[in-house]
């Protein structure tokens, strides 16, 4: 962003949040007005050129009775999706660290529903991230009917995945060992499979015991993260339904560890694990913030660290 475009319009307050490294620029619309256009969420997203994140969290006031916020996520690319896990344990540390409530059980709204955050301690939130959906029209998944392992052809090759969603799609593939899984050449490719209508996150599930997993996530619209909560709750959905988890597990991601729970179908998953607050800042958005700057042709949207 030149300089002086950033001289032109209004400050924006934000903090940089992460959940074990899936890091977030959190904005609270409520005491300060906020609207962008994907290319300026593109922008500020990038690593090299603005905040650098991998998804934008917004808050809101809630459009529904009986709930405290609406929270609103977005992409690196600038897309809006339904669900981010880790992004709604930082969530509640961040609405009480601002004071826009002091309430240790706070429901918000999400894209697809409503989700519970309970704050444990300061710092560790578990998320009822609500109940699972398998059929696949839901997902969205194209199949004929549901099953618990669906074959894919990628090119020349048939890879065998659950398709699992958690307000948002997950595939996942289980591996061998996930720091040697094809992440960064099947990811994409999956990611925007035509299989997958809305894209997908791809997550690279390895089984140690019935209780402990490694896992990888190549996320739609970020790319592959240190870690992703829905990711790590699909992963455990689809390791408990081919019968290789127990109800309660240690998911190891390359930023940390979450612990998840689900006691099978019809039961929403729960997710427990760290939110972390890395600083403060503010910026001065161009004036036309709602974003008309076009992108220079050929710079990465989001350069990846791994
Ligand atoms: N990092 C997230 C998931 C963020 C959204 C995802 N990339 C999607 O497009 O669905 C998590 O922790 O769940």
């Amino acid at each position: 962003m030149s300089p002086q475009r950033r001289n032109q319009g209004p400050l924006l307050r934000f903090t940089k949040m992460h959940g074990l490294g899936n890091d977030f620029m959190v904005v609270d619309a409520i005491s300060q007005p906020f609207r962008l256009r994907p290319e300026m969420i593109r922008e500020l997203a990038d690593r090299n050129f603005g905040v650098g994140f991998d998804q934008l969290l917004v808050v809101e006031p809630p459009g529904l009775p009986d709930v405290d916020f609406r929270y609103r996520i977005f992409n690196a690319d600038g897309s809006e999706v339904e669900q981010c896990g880790n992004g709604a344990r930082c969530f509640a540390k961040f609405v009480r660290d601002q004071r826009l409530t002091n309430k240790k059980v706070i429901r918000v709204q999400t894209a697809r529903g409503v989700i519970e955050l309970r704050v444990i301690r300061d710092g560790v939130v578990m998320v009822n991230m609500g109940v699972p959906e398998l059929n696949p029209p839901a997902i969205p998944f194209a199949a004929e009917r549901r099953k618990t392992v669906y074959s894919v052809e990628v090119g020349s090759q048939t890879i065998e995945l659950s398709a699992v969603s958690m307000g948002n799609p997950h595939a996942v593939i289980l591996v061998d060992n996930v720091d040697t899984a094809p992440v960064s050449e099947l990811g994409p490719r999956l990611e925007n499979h035509p299989r997958f209508p809305s894209r997908a996150n791809i997550g690279f599930l390895q089984i140690l015991s019935r209780s402990r997993v490694r896992l990888r996530v190549y996320e739609r619209g970020s790319g592959e993260t240190l870690a992703c909560g829905s990711g790590a709750c699909a992963a455990v959905v689809a390791g408990c339904l081919r019968g290789l988890l127990d109800n309660r597990v240690e998911v190891e991601l390359r930023g940390g560890r979450l612990t998840i729970e689900w006691q099978g179908e019809g039961s929403p998953v729960m997710m427990e694990g760290p939110a972390t607050s890395v600083f403060e800042g503010q910026l001065r958005l161009p004036g036309d913030a709602a974003g008309s700057r076009r992108r220079k042709p050929g710079r990465p949207h989001n350069k990846q660290r791994h």
